[in-house]
């Protein structure tokens, strides 16, 4: 995780028969997107921590968990527990953001906070200088194949600004709709870690759908700096 830009391809694309096969393929990102869907946060089902522990050891990438969950204050230590190394859990469903980043923290993994579309980063003041990362939502959570909503790139300046007035700078991670055609201007509007579900596992070459999204990304950073 040293680069300027980090990808993370989302398994909830991959084919499920051939995992491993899969996780071989996509080794030249950064991270593992993992996403965790209940029925109840969001309308769809999907992996639980036994699966979060297979894939963290056949992938060897650090994995990146999206709780989409309802009840994050009692799952999120399953995950740690399971090899999680980044864990977004969502604002919407906290009762004790707070102290679920504490305990993310003390389990020595990064705590994030994840926010639906819909979701003012405002709401982040009280805890943004506790985060090593916010998940910025760019497609209402619990469905792969969405299309990027645009102004999640206001909110990512937004996100920027608020981050240079607490003089932090935790990862900015960006999930829904990203491809190699957007991701320049959602670097350039302040983002840092990419997930990309469809546009990786929907390419016939998974290692060129992510070097062309990384080498979109990375000239976007370089321009704006
Ligand atoms: O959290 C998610 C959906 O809730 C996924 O990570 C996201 O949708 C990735 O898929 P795609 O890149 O195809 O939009
Ligand atoms: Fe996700």
């Amino acid at each position: 995780m040293s680069d300027s830009v980090l990808i993370a391809p989302s398994i909830l694309s991959a084919d499920y028969l051939r995992l491993s096969d899969e996780l071989e393929q996509v080794s030249s990102a950064d991270l593992i997107h993992f996403d965790v869907m209940d029925g109840h946060f969001v309308p769809n089902l999907t992996f639980g921590p036994d699966m979060l522990r297979a894939v963290a050891a056949a992938s060897g990438l650090p994995v990146d968990a999206h709780l989409m969950v309802s009840n994050p204050d009692e799952v999120t230590e399953k995950y740690l527990d399971a090899g999680a190394s980044i864990v977004s859990f969502h604002y919407e469903a906290a009762l004790h953001a707070h102290r679920l980043v504490q305990l993310i923290k003390d389990r020595g993994a990064k705590a994030s906070i994840a926010l639906n579309p819909a979701t003012p980063v405002s709401v982040l003041e009280p805890i943004l200088d506790d985060l090593d990362m916010v998940l910025v939502m760019s497609v209402n959570p619990g469905f792969g194949g969405q299309t990027f909503i645009e102004s999640t790139l206001r909110k990512l300046r937004r996100l920027r600004r608020m981050c240079d007035e607490h003089g932090v700078s935790p990862l900015v991670e960006v999930d829904g709709g990203i491809s190699a055609r957007n991701v320049a201007e959602v670097t350039a509007s302040g983002a840092n870690v990419f997930v990309a579900g469809s546009a990786v596992f929907g390419s016939a070459d998974r290692a060129a759908a992510i070097a062309d999204i990384r080498a979109n990304a990375v000239a976007a950073v370089s321009k704006t700096a």
